[in-house]
């Protein structure tokens, strides 16, 4: 039997503003198993950065129960911060530390010694433009380069389940080569990915499972098998959910 890894169940949120009240998310409900890759798809507008920032502990559900890695998610409580990444819409980078300074700030929280830290930010810095930068402030860098340390520094801990909101936003071709690369090997690993993306391409490549939210709820959740035998004739990832969509 399968573990796992992550366990949505009817989780709904609301936000009130001076113009109404917008639903963004309505009684959602999916599992991500262990050892999964699961691409989180749905148009401007679904839910995926709320979702994401449930799961983050940074925004408290409505309601709904939510499990990580086995432990119920409780509000304000970080039990399983250690094996957890996360890289969210808001980067919340610290402009006044150096690209370095952050990561090893970073690496000593999770628990890396000097020595393995030095080691993992020359490994994993390497092949990205930011390993250029990384002795200057954070304010000084581009949009991409921004990402990219936001990218490791989710990564750093090798974390068990990494949760990553628009990863390949901003980010150049050799990027998005070396990203998908890390992807790849962290998740050869065992490790549990979900990943929000509009680059339905970058997630074909990577994903086996598949979470659709349309206008804040769960329209599929499932494997990418399961979602391509619904459209068989659908040659790409893309133009599967352009007809899936269509079709309503
Ligand atoms: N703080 C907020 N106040 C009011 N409405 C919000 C707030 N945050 C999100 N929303 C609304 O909730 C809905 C879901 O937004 P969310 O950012 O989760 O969507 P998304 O799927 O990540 O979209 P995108 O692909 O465009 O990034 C949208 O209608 C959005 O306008």
């Amino acid at each position: 039997m399968s573990t796992i890894a992550l366990e949505v169940q009817g989780c709904s949120r609301r936000f009130r503003s001076r113009k109404g009240t917008v639903q963004a998310l309505q009684d959602v409900t999916f599992q991500v198993p262990e050892g999964a890759c699961c691409g989180l798809l749905g148009p401007n507008g679904a839910g995926k950065s709320t979702l994401i920032r449930i799961l983050a502990n940074v925004l408290k559900p409505d309601a709904g129960r939510i499990s990580v890695l086995g432990e119920p998610l409780r509000w304000g409580k970080h039990a399983y911060k250690q094996q957890v990444g996360f890289m969210l819409e808001d980067l919340a980078l610290m402009e006044r530390l150096t690209g370095r300074e952050q990561l090893e700030l970073a690496a000593r929280l999770y628990g890396l010694s000097p020595e393995q830290a030095t080691a993992t930010i020359e490994a994993l810095v390497a092949p990205f433009e930011v390993a250029t930068a990384l002795d200057r402030w954070i304010e000084t860098y581009s949009h991409g380069m921004r990402r990219q340390l936001a990218f490791l520094l989710a990564l750093l801990h090798r974390p068990r389940l990494l949760v990553l909101d628009e990863p390949f936003e901003a980010m150049d071709a050799q990027a998005l080569e070396a990203a998908i690369t890390l992807l790849h090997a962290h998740h050869r690993q065992g490790a549990t990915l979900l990943i929000s993306s509009h680059r339905l391409d970058k997630l074909e490549r990577l994903c086996d499972h598949l979470v659709v939210l349309h206008r804040g709820r769960v329209r599929f959740a499932g494997s990418l098998a399961d979602f391509r035998d619904h459209l068989p004739a659908a040659e790409s990832l893309e133009t599967a959910y352009l007809h899936w969509l269509r079709e309503g």
